[in-house]
């Protein structure tokens, strides 16, 4: 098999990659991967906290449960409650607030006045960085979110066949989803790209991700496997084999290894730890506390109220493998010194 621990592939080499299939070809690309998170940082792992904060949206996301034709119950919760849930993560043990939202017509017309104010909150009181998702804005609010001291951006591509965007969100545009993130880049946040996996897309369409994801800047970078939402339109599509995600995540670790690469707990809740950090990710993500009202996007309830979305639970399994939580100081060093 070709030597993977060079790190920089052809299209070619990186198709011929996801093609593998047998057992010891896996083996080595898990290990690989593996290989590089603990040279790169030891025994640690990070963690972000999140926090959906409104479940309304003006988009009709294909795959979304959220979007604006599903006939479904929705929040949007008040300033107490979101920094009440941010405290309540940051206490348990969380690396980052990742302050999520639907595109809610209802900030966007205050021109987004109330999530400033409560990253002002989160990054000054609560001394804990925030990465900020709020869909598509103009670069006017990026520079608002800029300068209250969002360090992230984070906006998925889902893919980057012009085709298949279109197909999977329907009425948006391509560039202008791009240019979003790339202007946040220029103002100097760090920024998330992230892939779909399971939604039609070639395994030519995955190499070409990964290698966009690089050419961007991205310096947080994920995949998530699509799970089917009730009452959308792709309600009866199949959730894809894991495999699929799995050699995503391995391969984003070995061609760019400092980059944070999530283990969403929003894909198979806390049973799919594990696999993701064995396939090489180093950052757990959509930890949400039990019984506090928020959701969860892929899976919206999945172990939330259980408890099974935390930084304990987490710990415990991390341990099981010789790994740990990373400090919010560790953690603080990493984007300051690793990623800029
Ligand atoms: C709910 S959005 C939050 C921010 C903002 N509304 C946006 O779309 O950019 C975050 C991401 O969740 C993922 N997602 C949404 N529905 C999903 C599904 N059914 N299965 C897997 N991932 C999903 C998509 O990658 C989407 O970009
Ligand atoms: C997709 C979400 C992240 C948005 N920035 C969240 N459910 C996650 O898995 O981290
Ligand atoms: S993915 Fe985001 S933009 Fe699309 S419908 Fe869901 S919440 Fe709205």
């Amino acid at each position: 098999m070709l030597d993977l621990s060079k790190g920089k592939f052809t299209k070619e080499e990186l198709i011929n990659i996801l093609d593998i299939n047998e057992p010891e070809e896996l083996q080595i690309l898990f290990d690989t991967a593996q290989s590089i998170r603990r040279n790169m940082q030891g025994n640690k792992i990070f963690a972000y906290g999140f926090v959906y904060f409104t479940t309304f949206c003006r988009n009709n996301c294909n795959f979304c449960y959220y979007r604006k034709s599903n006939d479904i119950k929705r929040y949007r919760k008040t300033v107490e409650e979101i920094l009440e849930t941010s405290k309540t993560l940051i206490d348990s043990g969380v690396n980052l607030i990742d302050l999520t939202m639907g595109e809610d017509p209802e900030y966007h017309r205050e021109e987004f006045d109330t999530v400033v104010a409560i990253i002002k909150t989160i990054k000054n009181q609560y001394e804990t960085p925030v990465m900020i998702s709020p869909g598509v804005v103009d670069n006017k609010i990026v520079d608002k979110l800029a300068e209250a001291g969002a360090d992230w951006y984070a906006l998925y591509q889902e893919t980057h066949n012009r085709e298949l965007f279109k197909k999977l969100r329907h009425g948006q545009d391509y560039d202008q989803r791009m240019n979003a993130k790339l202007y946040a880049k220029q103002r100097g946040m760090l920024i998330e790209e992230g892939l779909l996996a399971g939604v039609g897309e070639s395994n030519e369409d995955i190499a070409d991700s990964l290698m966009t994801m690089g050419e961007i800047g991205a310096s947080q970078v994920r995949v998530m496997s699509f799970v089917p939402q009730e009452g959308s339109p792709m309600e009866k599509c199949k959730t894809p084999d894991r495999l699929e995600e799995m050699k995503i995540i391995a391969l984003m670790r070995i061609m760019y290894p400092h980059a944070l690469i999530p283990a969403s707990l929003d894909v198979d809740g806390i049973s799919g730890l594990k696999d993701r950090i064995n396939a090489g990710a180093n950052l757990i993500t959509s930890i949400i506390p039990p019984k506090s009202g928020f959701m969860g996007v892929a899976q919206n309830t999945m172990d939330v109220d259980e408890g099974g979305r935390t930084v304990e639970e987490a710990k415990i399994i991390l341990a099981e493998m010789g790994l740990r939580i990373a400090s919010r100081d560790e953690y603080k060093a990493y984007i300051s010194e690793d990623l800029k």
